[in-house]
């Protein structure tokens, strides 16, 4: 069917399909897996895999004319033969190109390359770099927004907490994307969540409490933040997610949808973002010094 590449590091994993140019699969030195993926999740045409790290772009859900989250998640991509230099110190890389179709001109007529690079750092850090130039040769300058949607892994959703995000406005997709504001400290899970974050810090961090496990995420050039769960009513109204699976998984992404981006022709704009797990220990509402110590160093 797909193609898949797969990357290690001697012992993390990656799996990358072409289609979606998705990361479907992240295993660390243990071999636990840190990304969700749907037992349902189909991975044909025209639907995106329910799971891993899809690529929105040029459009985040509903906010334009286009299909939900545009594209980019539903096209086959390819392996890029001339890449860039990574900008890591990792030789460990798999490098993905996709191009306008025939197709796409229609909806969205614009020449565009979109690379992807997905990288393991040596300590084995999950880094996905994107960079998008306007190929256009009609001299238009194009517009888009782009999103890194990210479905972590998680113990139990209602034993996870999402902190970086206090006192940040947000536009709440449950109330017509209604600006409200942060009230608490961190973001906890007791019902669906669906949430634009605007302006967060570059470091945003995801607390699993029951698995210890804390997922450090950082991202440049993408301010914004997607969270979403879509908890039990819509998770039994979605046929490629298990009734009960919005339990185990998080959506906590970085993106770009305030302020779209805009390209003119040869200009080239780069978004990344970097995951890194790290061992928690989170207990009764307070931060244990040494985690504390330990993020700090990252
Ligand atoms: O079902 P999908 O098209 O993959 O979208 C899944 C979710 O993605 C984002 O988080 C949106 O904010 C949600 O409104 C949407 O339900």
């Amino acid at each position: 069917m797909y193609n898949t590449k797969s990357i290690s590091n001697s012992f993390p994993t990656i799996r990358v399909y072409l289609y979606g140019g998705q990361v479907t699969s992240w295993k660390n030195n243990s071999g636990e897996q840190q990304l969700f993926l749907s037992k349902k999740a189909s991975f044909k045409p025209p639907k995106a895999i329910r799971g891993g790290i899809q690529i929105c772009f040029p459009q985040l859900g509903n906010h334009g004319v286009l299909e939900q989250h545009g594209f980019a998640r539903n096209r086959l991509w390819s392996v890029d033969e001339s890449p860039p230099l990574p900008d890591t110190t990792s030789d460990c890389h798999i490098d993905l190109i996709l191009k306008q179709s025939e197709e796409d001109m229609k909806t969205w007529p614009h020449s565009y390359e979109l690379r992807l690079q997905v990288a393991l750092s040596p300590r084995g850090d999950l880094i996905l770099t994107s960079r998008i130039k306007n190929k256009n040769a009609d001299g238009k300058p194009f517009q888009f927004t782009f999103a890194y949607h990210t479905y972590f892994s998680v113990s139990d959703i209602s034993e996870v907490r999402v902190e970086g995000l206090d006192t940040l406005d947000y536009h709440d997709n449950l109330q017509s994307k209604i600006r409200c504001t942060e009230q608490g400290d961190a973001v906890v899970f007791e019902s669906e969540v669906d949430r634009i974050y605007l302006s967060a810090p570059p470091k945003i961090v995801t607390i699993d409490h029951e698995k210890k496990r804390t997922f450090v995420l950082r991202k440049k050039e993408l301010p914004d933040v997607v969270v979403w769960n879509p908890w039990d009513r819509k998770a039994k109204a979605m046929p490629d997610f298990g009734a009960e699976e919005y339990k185990c998984m998080l959506c906590v992404g970085a993106a770009r949808i305030e302020k779209p981006i805009t390209l003119r022709p040869g200009e080239e704009w780069q978004g990344r973002q970097e995951i890194s797990p790290v061992p928690s220990s989170y207990s009764s509402g307070l931060l244990d010094p040494e985690m504390i110590q330990q993020m700090q160093r990252i």
